[in-house]
């Protein structure tokens, strides 16, 4: 399989400047040269231009509307694009807002996929219930079909068409769900894992359970969208909503060795009890079973990735900005296949 790198440099789903920087600091940070390392191609789009709207005011508080939804459509179109010739998709934000398009596009091409969400943040505020107004804090909204009746017809989205069912929505790393946000988790039953529900259950366990919910009845692409402020803001500090009490380096780089394992690690399918009893039959050196097994099951099922909200004028230095760079690519390298075993 190839891998696409697509950058988008974009920052109006939200006021603070830097985060349309975020393409750049996460190539410096090694990007390519990492990518390099792996057996797949890689294939460089570049960074999308996203035009400035002039004309451009709030609409029910909702700031740069225009903007931001013109910017997700050119968006959708290069992410539909690039799956279907075939890559597996890298977007880089720019903050989440662009999850949109990347998530919409990606839908297009794949209508079964699943989201998995890792975030402080749910991102689920319809402009009614957000209190900042910022779309950085929406895009889930704009995807569910279940909430449809709840949202307005926002300028510069007519474009979008709620396609995501709850159920194949799994939020992980949460810690910052205001009100509104937590009044739809609970009516429409969104399986959700809190850093109290990490804490309580181990990381190995909680991804256990997003892939018993998520592909259990079938396998299907995965969009796996990631907001560094889903890390503890220790580790990740440049970054514009950081929340104490946040992944640590391990919980993150795991969660993105398990997505890269799925389609080829049985034991999140709920046959636990078979893939334990041909492990059982590994000790008989039965291993070129199991090995034919996995690698003719291929890569991942991980499809696109988002790696968002990575803002370098929000690092108390130039080292806490390559820090928190050098960890988005660090997760971008686990989900894409790099182990900690050699
Ligand atoms: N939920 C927030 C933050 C969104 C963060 C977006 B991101 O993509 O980074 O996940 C507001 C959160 N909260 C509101 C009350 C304040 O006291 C603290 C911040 C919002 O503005 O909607
Ligand atoms: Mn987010
Ligand atoms: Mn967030
Ligand atoms: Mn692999």
């Amino acid at each position: 399989h190839s891998v696409a790198v697509l950058g988008a440099p974009f920052s109006k789903g939200q006021k603070k400047r830097g985060v349309e920087h975020g393409p750049k600091v996460i190539r410096d940070a090694g990007l390519m040269e990492r990518l390099s390392n792996f057996d797949f191609s890689v294939h460089d789009f570049g960074d999308l231009n996203f035009q400035h709207l002039e004309e451009d005011e709030p609409y029910m508080d909702v700031k740069f509307p225009r903007t931001v939804g013109a910017a997700n459509k050119k968006l959708s179109a290069a992410v539909r694009n690039a799956v279907s010739a075939g890559h597996t998709l890298l977007m880089l934000g720019g903050d989440h807002s662009l999850a949109v398009g990347s998530v919409s596009g990606h839908a297009q091409h794949s209508p079964d996929l699943c989201l998995i969400w890792v975030d402080a943040h749910a991102d689920i505020n319809t402009p009614m219930t957000s209190p900042s107004g910022n779309l950085h804090g929406q895009p889930v909204a704009f995807m569910l079909k279940e909430l449809q009746d709840k949202m307005p017809d926002i300028p510069g989205f007519s474009w979008t068409k709620p396609f995501l069912s709850s159920r194949d929505l799994v939020y992980i790393g949460l810690r910052d769900v205001d009100p509104g946000e937590y009044q739809f988790l609970k009516s429409f039953g969104i399986q959700y894992f809190t850093m109290r529900d990490i804490d309580r259950l181990g990381i190995q366990r909680v991804m256990e359970v997003t892939f018993d919910h998520l592909l259990a009845r079938k396998q299907r692409p995965i969009h796996l969208s990631f907001d560094i402020d889903a890390f503890d803001p220790s580790l990740a500090p440049a970054t514009g909503t950081p929340v104490n009490g946040g992944l640590t380096y391990r919980e993150g780089i795991y969660i993105a060795e398990e997505i890269h394992n799925t389609g080829t690690d049985h034991y999140s399918y709920g046959f636990h009890f078979l893939w334990s009893f041909l492990d059982f039959l590994k000790v008989f050196d039965c291993l070129a079973f199991e090995s034919n097994l996995s690698s003719s099951w291929c890569a991942g099922l991980l499809s696109v990735m988002d790696m968002v909200e990575v803002n370098p004028d929000l690092g108390a230095s130039p080292e806490a900005v390559e820090a928190t760079a050098t960890l988005a690519v660090d997760v971008i390298a686990s989900s894409l296949g790099q182990t900690r075993e050699g």
